[in-house]
């Protein structure tokens, strides 16, 4: 399932490019203008409801801070629950965490040791907004597994093409994204 052109030209117009930001060299993808747009939120959480309401999903895990947003929507949506895959310290419960590279930085995400234990064997969809070294999905997707559920596939707003992410990410799970930026 795709985006509609019309659609496409909604979402990827809302969509606003930060130049040098948080470093120079950085093209920032800036979600803001997207999320305070009701036409393109309206349009992008429809399409990721229809696309994913068969999927038989048990829970979907964002990523802190502005995979949240997305992934709790979507949860809401679709009538499940919402798990946060936060940075490091921020959870209070015990927690399994993953060391991952960023394209401006390192950084070290944790997840709730029980936060899938409801569900025996939960199928999981992770979320993001943006994959760009695909460095904090990868560690999300193991983070999912070592908490003894299964990711049957990621999803993101934004895919950086030129970097590798996704391509990397494709070869440990299913990856869909809306837009791609060569
Ligand atoms: O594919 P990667 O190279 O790992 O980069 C993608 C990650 O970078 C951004 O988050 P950031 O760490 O900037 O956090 P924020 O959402 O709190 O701004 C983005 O929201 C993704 O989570
Ligand atoms: N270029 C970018 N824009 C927004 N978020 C990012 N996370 C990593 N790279 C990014």
């Amino acid at each position: 399932m795709t985006l509609s052109n019309t659609e496409r030209r909604i979402v990827e117009n809302s969509i606003r490019d930060i130049k040098d930001f948080p470093k120079p060299g950085i093209v920032f993808k800036d979600i803001t203008t997207l999320l305070n747009d009701r036409e393109a939120f309206g349009v992008t959480m429809n399409h990721l409801y229809q696309k994913y309401k068969e999927y038989n999903l048990d829970y979907i895990a964002g990523i802190d801070a502005r995979g949240f947003i997305f992934a709790a929507t979507l949860a809401q949506m679709l009538g499940i629950g919402f798990v946060p895959i936060r940075k490091k310290g921020k959870l209070p419960y015990t927690t399994i965490s993953e060391k991952y590279s960023l394209e401006y930085g390192v950084d070290e995400i944790e997840v709730h040791i029980d936060a899938f234990s409801n569900i025996p064997n939960a199928r999981v969809l992770l979320m993001d907004d943006l994959i760009a070294t695909g460095g904090t999905a990868n560690a999300a997707a193991r983070l999912i597994n070592q908490a003894g559920a299964s990711c049957v596939e990621a999803c993101f707003i934004i895919a950086l093409d030129f970097l590798d992410g996704q391509k990397e990410l494709k070869k440990s799970t299913e990856v869909y994204s809306l837009v791609e930026v060569k």
